[in-house]
């Protein structure tokens, strides 16, 4: 990568997902000014009404370019009306996952000081967690690919050694370095159903394996069931949760309404070679259109993407911009800033403004 300058593949998709877009991009600009960066940005076509307008909702040249970039930064992608032939949805974002290989889906879930979380413990301030969502097998290793005759329907769910030790190693090194950060020890927590199923007691002998190559970091496991009541009985105990696909799928959402809702959920799909920032959400169909759309999970998402270019190599420039980017987004809901799936006035342009009148633009 070219030390300084960097190509962003730009997927805007479907409902909200064009609307946090521009809203992102129009903070990216000022920020990567100040910080004397270079962004240069390519908006590529693909999602559900690319298809439904040309029988295509991915075309090979986006994903070309796409795969071509230093990064890629997405919305949202999918409508409820729009299907294939198969009753599914239009969901390009999963080729993504798959064709990059990006295993790793960080969701990070973390209080923002000033937005209110859903439970009236005041530990609830301090929720700062991980979920590391398994994105290209598990059960989603499936899709599309399910069995459906007249009388039954059957999908399968597929767990690989190789996958499972490189998010295993993904989640213990996101410890170290969080652990480092916060001054106090790691701990990673694989979310699982090994008490059932044969598979997931094989992903727990792989992530046992490869957690003794990291003493200095605690681990331990949980059912999934269990950890749906444990993450609204006390989220705050928990720090990095790597698990498998369709299970960090729906804890993520439930995660995210513990601090704020889905407008407040960035995510980055990351692989060995590529990566895909986007936030949690989807299209939003009920609010689209609306300019109420809450752009706070892409601009964290892109400062996500900020920080993972600087860590490999695009510059210091790029981290600077990332934490000063958090800071500002953290700044603006500390100073009053209410967007209004928080029951506050402010739209998608005003939540951009407020964010970059933090750093001065
Ligand atoms: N990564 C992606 O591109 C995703 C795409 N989808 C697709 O999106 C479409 C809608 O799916 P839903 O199940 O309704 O999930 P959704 O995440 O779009 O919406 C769930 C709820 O959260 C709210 N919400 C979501 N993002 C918000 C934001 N930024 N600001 C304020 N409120 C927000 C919505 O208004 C809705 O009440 C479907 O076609 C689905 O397949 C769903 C999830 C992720
Ligand atoms: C197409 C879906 C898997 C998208 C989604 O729900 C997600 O990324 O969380
Ligand atoms: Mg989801």
């Amino acid at each position: 990568m070219a030390s300084n300058t960097v190509r962003i593949a730009v997927l805007p998709g479907d409902g909200i997902g064009t609307e946090v877009t521009e809203a992102t991009l129009g903070v990216l600009e000022p920020l990567a000014k100040r910080h004397g960066i270079g962004i240069s940005t390519e908006t590529l076509a693909a999602g559900a009404f690319h298809y439904q307008a040309t029988g295509d909702a991915f075309p090979e040249a986006s994903f070309r370019a796409a795969e071509a970039a230093d990064a890629i930064l997405l919305g949202a992608m999918g409508w409820p009306g729009i299907r294939k032939a198969d009753g599914t949805e239009i969901a390009p974002q999963l080729d993504l996952r798959f064709r990059l290989k990006l295993y790793a889906g960080v969701r990070p879930v973390r209080a923002i000081p000033g937005v209110p979380v859903a439970l009236a413990d005041p530990r609830a301030a301090g929720i700062d967690f991980v979920l590391i969502r398994e994105s290209t097998e598990g059960l989603f290793h499936s899709s599309g690919k399910g069995l459906v005759t007249e009388d039954y329907a059957e999908e399968t769910l597929r767990i690989t050694r190789a996958t499972t030790e490189k998010l295993s190693r993904f989640a213990f090194r996101l410890a170290e370095r969080r652990a480092a950060k916060r001054g106090r020890k790691g701990r990673v927590t694989l979310v699982d159903k090994a008490n059932v199923f044969r598979a997931f007691a094989f992903m727990r002998g792989v992530f046992d394996g490869v957690a003794r190559e990291f003493p200095a970091v605690e681990s331990a496991h949980h059912y999934v069931d269990a950890m749906a009541l444990d993450l609204v009985r006390h989220p705050w105990a928990f720090d990095v949760l790597p698990t498998e696909n369709m299970f960090g799928d729906i804890l993520s959402d439930l995660a995210a309404g513990l601090v704020g809702g889905m407008g407040f959920s960035p995510s980055a799909d990351i692989g060995d070679d590529h990566a895909v920032f986007q936030p949690a959400h989807g299209t939003a169909p009920d609010i689209a259109g609306k300019g109420i759309a809450n752009p706070t999970a892409t601009l964290l998402s892109a400062a996500m993407m900020l920080d993972w270019l600087a860590a490999r190599g695009a510059g210091q420039g790029f981290a600077d911009a990332a934490a000063e980017l958090e800071a500002a987004v953290d700044g603006a809901f500390a100073a009053g800033l209410r967007t209004a799936d928080i029951g506050g006035p402010d739209g998608t342009a005003a939540v951009a403004r407020a964010v970059a009148a933090r750093f001065g633009a």
